[in-house]
């Protein structure tokens, strides 16, 4: 069987389970469409804390949450309600290039009571033995001349490290980045690869399409993106994951979030419009 369903008691799905040819899986809780596990190759390669919540009252601390329609702070609540709506399970397929499951969400009284807009996400996840593919598309399908919307998005994917320390992201070096830790525009990465050592929360903007993470001294992973502009990059560090109620204090030294959407900048939507990005993430 290539997808298995988890239900609740009243016989709502709950997670889907996708399993491919080789054996790689991925779990998605329809609970914001959240990707809480990906297995390839025999191991698993999201971080999820261990005090993550997943009875649907708080977002999911790990795995791969979708921020859509704001990123950060803003009139919404922080990034936005996608990852806190209960997606549909739309279909899945079992084909040549992998196992595919598509997830669903649109306007609703969650989504109404804060953005006032009719929007169709569709959410496709391709699973193959090394390679976990994922595309969002977002429609605008207000129907009055007036119904233009603006929104950023973003995949906020927690990677798994043996070591914090021998995590390093390549190809920033050159991009201007906005550094959230210091409130900082425009500072120009020096390092190439970049490495993390305390809190770090940036937004490199206008990335390239492929960033390759040293994930641990013998493990990397590409991750490539198509429309989304920027990538994200982001550890709380000791301090604040004191204050995390969801997250371990010593948790930051066995994750590192590399993000990739479009939030430097919105996305502008008229009625009709679709808008639609990819990212991979390919097993080195
Ligand atoms: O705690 P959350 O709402 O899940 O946000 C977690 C983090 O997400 C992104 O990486 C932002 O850049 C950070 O500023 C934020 O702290």
């Amino acid at each position: 069987m290539p997808i298995t369903t988890v239900k609740d008691s009243q016989g709502n799905i709950t997670k889907v389970v996708l399993v491919e040819a080789s054996g790689a899986a991925v779990e998605v809780y329809l609970y914001g469409a959240t990707i809480t596990s990906w297995k390839a190759k025999g191991k698993e390669r999201l971080f999820l804390s261990k005090q993550a919540i997943l009875d649907g009252s708080k977002a999911i601390r790990g795995g791969i949450p979708i921020v859509f329609p704001q990123f950060g702070l803003g009139k919404l609540v922080q990034h936005g309600f996608a990852r806190t709506s209960n997606w549909q399970l739309l279909g899945y397929k079992d084909q040549i290039d992998g196992a595919k499951a598509m997830f669903l969400l649109t306007e609703n009284e969650h989504s109404l009571s804060m953005w006032p807009h009719k929007f169709r996400a569709v959410y496709t996840i391709r699973l193959d033995s090394d390679t976990l593919n994922l595309s969002l598309s977002i429609t605008n399908t207000n129907t009055s001349a007036a119904g233009s919307f603006d929104f950023t998005t973003l995949l906020h994917t927690y990677f798994l490290t043996p070591s914090i320390s021998e995590v390093a992201v390549h190809n920033l070096a050159g991009l201007s980045y906005t550094d959230k830790v210091a409130k900082l525009d425009n500072v120009v990465e020096k390092n190439d690869p970049v490495s993390l050592a305390s809190n770090v929360d940036r937004v490199y903007h206008n990335a390239p399409e492929k960033i390759n993470i040293d994930i641990s001294k013998h493990e990397a992973v590409l991750l490539t993106k198509t429309n989304f502009k920027d990538i994200v990059l982001w550890n709380p560090w000791a301090e604040l994951a004191k204050g995390m109620a969801d997250f371990g204090d010593d948790e930051y030294k066995q994750m590192v979030c590399v993000e990739t959407g479009t939030v430097g900048s919105p996305i502008s939507l008229a009625p009709g419009q679709t808008w639609e990005g990819h990212t991979s993430i390919v097993l080195q």
